[in-house]
This record gives C-alpha cells, structure tokens and sequence, in this order.
C-alpha cells in the first residue's frame, strides 16, 4: 500500500476518523438513495394524519397536509446537502480568483482588489449572505450564489496568505528567473502548492454552507415551495412545536449531523495530508533492543550520553530517528560528529540542547550534562554553561532586534546584569569573537552584519555565560571556504581561551578532522565509529566518507568516488546491520544480525561492525584488519 493509502488507513482508525467516516458515508447514501426511495412517501398528502405527533407509522409525525416528517427529512437530504457543497464550490472558485488576481493585476488594481477583500473579510459572513440574498432575489439559486459569494472572501484572504508564504520559495524565485510568465507561474507553481489547505478548507467551509443555507430558508429567503430543504422543515415544524416538539427536532438534528460530517472529515483530511498533525499514539516510543552499555566515562566528562533516541509520533506509530547514540565529551575536548543528510547528527545535537521540540520525545538510559541529568538542570544554568551555535545564524538571531541587544539579553536574564552592563559585556563579548568596530556593529541589525560575521556573533553570544560546551551544528555549511576558516579558528581559539569542550556537526569529514580530536561517525541514527581523529577508520561507511573526500591530491583524472544506495528513511530501518544494502563487505550474518559498537583493541575506538577493517584516515596505506 502507498504511504498516503496507508496514513488514510491509519486516519479512518482514529475515533474522529472513524467517525467522519460513518457520518459521510451516511450523508451520502441518503443524498442519493433517500429521494429514490422515499420521495413519493415524503409528498404523499393524508388528510386523516394532518398534524399528528409521533406514532409507529410516523416516528417523528406528520406536517399541516399530513406528510410524513421522517420521510420528507431524509429526502431534504440531497437538497440541503447538494446545495451546500454548490454554494462552497461556488465559495472556493470565486475565492481563488480573487486570491490569486492581485498577483497578475496591475499594481494600483491589485491593490483594490486586495482591500476589497479584508473589507468583505471583516463583515460578518452571515449578514453578508444576507444582504447578498436580497440582491441576488428570494428562491433557491439566489440563496446558493449569496451564501458563495460570502463565503468568497475567506477564501480569497486564505488564498493570498498561503500563495505569499509559496511566492517566498526558492523555487517560485527560480522559475521566475527562468523568465515563467505570471500566470503560469500561478497555475504550475503557487496553486498547486496550496491545493491540500484549500481543499481542507472548503470541506469544514461547507458545514458552515449547510448551516448558512438552512438559515436562510427558515428565514423564508431560501428554498421555496414545492421544494423542501432542512431549514424550511425546520421552520415548519417550529410553528407547531407545543404540538410536536419531534417535527423540529428532526431536521434540526440533521442539520447537526451533516455539519458534524464535514467538520470531521475536514478535520480527517487535514491530518492526512499534513495541515494538521494528527498522529496516532501507540504508548511509549518502542525501546530498541539493549545494547552494550556505554564504558564508564571519564570524570571529567562534561556530557555522557547513554542509548539516546529520539522518537516522532507518526501516523502509524513512531519514527525514530535517533536509535541508541552512547558516547562523551572530555572537558574541553572537541568532538565531531558526521554522517549523511538525515542520519541524525542534528537530532543528537538539539537532544543533549535540550532542544527537540514536542511532539518529538527524547529518551536515554543516561543523559548528563556538567556531572548533573540534563532534564534536572535549570535553564540558567544551561544557559551559561552550554551554547548552541546552528548553521544558519540569520534564522537564530531575531531579525527586528539589534545584535548587541539580542547578546545583552543573555547577561540580563541569567547573570543578573544591567542594562547597561550587559551591553557592555556584549561589545567586549563581539570584540573577543573579532567582529571589527564591535561597538558600533553591537548597535546594528542582524542583516546589516556579513554571513561569516553573523556566525561570529553567534559565537560571542555563546560566550557570554562561561560555556562547558559548545554544540555547533553545521557551523561553516553557509559560509565560503576563507570565512568558513577564520569560524573554524575561532572555536578552536575559543575552546583554548574558554576551556569550552566542542560538539562539532558536520557533513564535512575534512572539516571535522581539522577541528576535533575525535570523531562520531553515525549512520541511521547510531554510531557506526567512534575513533580519533587521525587513527584508521575501520567501519566500511567511515572508510567510504573518506574515499568521497576530495582535497589537493585528489586525482582529477579519475571520477570521483560515490557511496552507491541511499541510506533508509527512519522509518524503514532494515533488519540487521543498517549499512548492510550499501556496503562491499556484506555478509549474511549483516543482513539478520546487528552489530553493536564495541571497543577495538584501539585506544579509544569503537565500531559497530561484523566485518571491520583498518586503513589510515589519509587513505595513503592499507592494511586489511579483522574479516
Ligand atoms: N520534527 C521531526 N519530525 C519527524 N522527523 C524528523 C523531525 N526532525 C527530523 N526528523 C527526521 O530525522 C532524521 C534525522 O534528521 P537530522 O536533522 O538529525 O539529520 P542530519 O543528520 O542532521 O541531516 P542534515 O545534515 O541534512 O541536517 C531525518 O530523516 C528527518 O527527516
């Protein structure tokens, strides 16, 4: 079955599910079998049952010519229904003209256009149904064209905010380099990218239709005689409701339980294709089997991590990205930690943060951080003592704040510092990090600073408590190779001044081997190698990172060098040893088996592997180890 065949399957299961389910295939087996069957038993007029309360052969009575009101609700049902859906697709079309025309008009047009809208926006929808009604004149077609245009607007501002948050894309930019001409630009790129909230959208917008249509037909402006819907119905069987309370209670009942149909499946939708996160929680995240636990760490270990993993509730179930990580950091020790796109390094670090956000969940036999667990330390005392510094500082720094006062905030709040001081601190801070003129630029916004600058900033705001460590995670990705090299320094400079330790991520091996005296090497969310820098890789993935490393001596004659495969989504973890698929060594034992990471005869070097072999990290010689 296709992932989104089987997160529907796993919808359906839930009790809201479940029950959008029952609820639709109700309204819609009504709509089209209930006028087939029922429609002549719902008109036929009895003149010796004229106004009856409940009986047998009339469960809910009968109306002022004798009709049964059972029968004539359940028939109402195509019309309400089918009226609702028209006038919410006559809603949502109109909505998507008007959204998306200001993106094709003229400036000044697009402008009125747009201000027509919140204007529409800002009245109340009913009134404007409404004063619509009037407009369009009393009867059937106008209610369904006055409830579709009120409801226009709505849609139209839905439209312009999620076609704006598209338009930002680099994608939308790309294409529109590429010289795309706005309308197709529209319909190839933006509309299509906001298709699944729009469709969420109409289907909750049209229990709101229903509701609105029968409004309007108790109110006498909508469905007309002969014709009959649940609003008219209803205000018949108002009029007798000292007589029979049942015949009002019917419809109106219905009226509920189809508007509870489309809220649920809206809300069913929604979860399935991502608007919303509806996840079905199976109990606790699943443990992973035990492993060998992790050797004792040193005393003056700084941060111990014991079978860490980090678990997502998914539509059917967990994922769990990070499945057992067990390593340290020696005070003032840097350490790096490589791996392929979405092996989980950034998850490892964010977890020893403390900063993996609900509904993620992180668990770990031990998990400590300055001889304390982390979960027990205070926000202040992390707050000194351990800094984040993240790829990208542009996105950490809060755009509408001055860079100096974003520093200053850190003394402020966890050292008790003036205003005044703390600025203080931060100038010296930013002058300690080499940021030039660091008085001036303290005054400054984030955008006003270069990219290297930026990071640097980041840097000196780690270093405004006294850090134990320092968790940078892709530090240098967005920077160009000099700059990349002048951050690379000074964290190390940092970790000499500062004693800091250093919990270095990156995809980059010959970034890490510069910068760290030892190396975690994780793959599907383990550690596959842990081995100091320098030392010879013996793990089949470590060695075939090494091989795609390019650096002067590469030879340029020969291509360059590839890991075949991809590595599994965390979902799709495979039996045995993760790597198995992908690696040259594979045996049958790999593919049943699991290896654990266990120390080598090595000093300080572990690797998970049933075939491990030795090779130096320049790659220079070879010496086959243990088969
Ligand atoms: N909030 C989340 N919910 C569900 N899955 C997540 C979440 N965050 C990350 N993941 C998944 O966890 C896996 C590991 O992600 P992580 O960001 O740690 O990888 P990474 O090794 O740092 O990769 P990259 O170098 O690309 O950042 C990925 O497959 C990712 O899709």
């Amino acid at each position: 079955m296709t992932r989104r065949g089987s997160r529907w399957t796993a919808a359906v299961r839930t009790p809201v599910g479940a029950c959008s389910a029952v609820l639709l295939a109700l309204v819609v087996v009504l709509s089209v079998l209930a006028p087939l069957l029922w429609g002549d038993g719902a008109a036929a007029i009895d003149t010796d049952a004229i106004g009856q309360g409940p009986s047998g052969a009339h469960p809910f009575g009968t109306d002022s010519l004798g009709r049964d009101l059972l029968l004539r609700t359940l028939v109402a049902t195509r019309l309400s229904v089918g009226l609702a859906v028209l006038a919410t697709a006559i809603g949502a079309g109109t909505g998507v003209v008007l959204g998306t025309l200001p993106s094709v008009l003229p400036r000044w047009a697009a402008r009125l256009l747009t201000a027509v809208v919140d204007i529409a926006v800002a009245f109340p929808g009913l009134l404007l149904a409404l004063f619509l009604a009037v407009i369009f004149g009393v009867g059937t077609q106008g209610a369904v064209l006055a409830i579709g245009f009120a409801t226009a607007p709505a849609f139209a501002r839905l439209v312009q905010t999620l076609s704006a948050s598209v338009s930002g894309r680099d994608y939308v930019a790309a294409a529109r380099i590429a010289g795309v001409g706005r309308i197709r630009l529209l319909a190839r790129h933006v509309l299509p990218n906001i298709g699944e909230p729009l469709i969420v959208n109409a289907t909750i917008g049209a229990g709101s239709a229903l509701l609105a249509f029968a409004g309007l037909s108790f109110l006498g402006i909508g469905v007309q005689a002969p014709d009959y819907d649940w609003g008219r119905l209803l205000r018949e069987g108002l009029d007798g409701i000292y007589v029979n309370p049942a015949a009002a209670l019917a419809p109106a009942a219905a009226v509920v339980l189809a508007g509870l149909a489309f809220n649920l499946v809206g809300e069913t939708v929604a979860a399935v294709v991502g608007v919303r996160t509806r996840v079905t929680r199976r109990g606790a995240p699943p443990r992973p089997a035990a492993r060998a636990a992790l050797p004792e760490p040193p005393a003056d270990a700084v941060l111990v991590v014991d079978n860490l993993r980090v678990a997502f509730p998914a539509p059917a179930g967990w994922t769990v990205p990070v499945r057992g990580v067990s390593f340290h950091v020696r005070a003032g020790e840097a350490v790096g930690v490589v791996g392929e796109s979405g092996s989980g390094k950034s998850l490892t670090a964010l977890a020893v943060s403390r900063l993996v956000e609900a509904p993620g969940v992180v668990t770990a036999d031990r998990l400590e951080f300055d001889g304390k667990p982390l979960d027990t330390a205070s926000d202040r005392q992390l707050g000194t003592a351990l800094a984040m510094v993240f790829q990208d500082p542009m996105t950490s720094f809060n755009p509408a704040r001055r860079v100096g006062g974003q520093l200053a905030e850190v003394s402020e709040q966890h050292h008790g510092l003036s205003r005044r001081r703390a600025f203080a601190r931060a100038v010296d801070r930013l002058a300690a990090v080499r940021v030039p003129a660091a008085e001036r630029r303290a005054r400054q916004y984030p955008h006003e600073f270069s990219g290297g600058m930026r990071q640097r900033a980041m840097i000196g705001m780690g270093l405004m408590g006294r850090p134990k460590l320092i968790v940078a995670d892709e530090p240098t990705t967005a920077l160009d190779v000099t700059v990349q090299r002048q951050v690379l320094r000074l964290l190390a400079r940092t970790r000499e001044t500062e004693g800091a330790a250093i919990l270095l991520i990156s995809h980059d091996i010959a970034v890490v081997a510069q910068t760290c005296e030892r190396m975690l090497v994780m793959y599907a969310g383990r550690i596959v190698e842990d081995l100091p820098t320098g030392s010879p890789a013996q793990h089949p993935y470590t060695r075939a990172l090494l091989a795609t490393t390019v650096d002067l001596e590469t030879d340029r004659d020969r291509p360059l060098e590839v890991i075949p495969g991809r590595p599994p989504e965390p979902g799709q973890v495979p039996e045995g040893c993760a790597f198995a698929a992908r690696c040259p060594l594979v045996s049958d034992r790999c593919r049943t088996e699991d290896p654990v990471l266990e120390a080598t005869d090595r000093p300080g070097h572990r690797v998970a592997c049933w075939h491990p072999q030795v090779r130096v990290l320049s790659g220079q010689s070879q010496e086959e180890g243990a088969a």
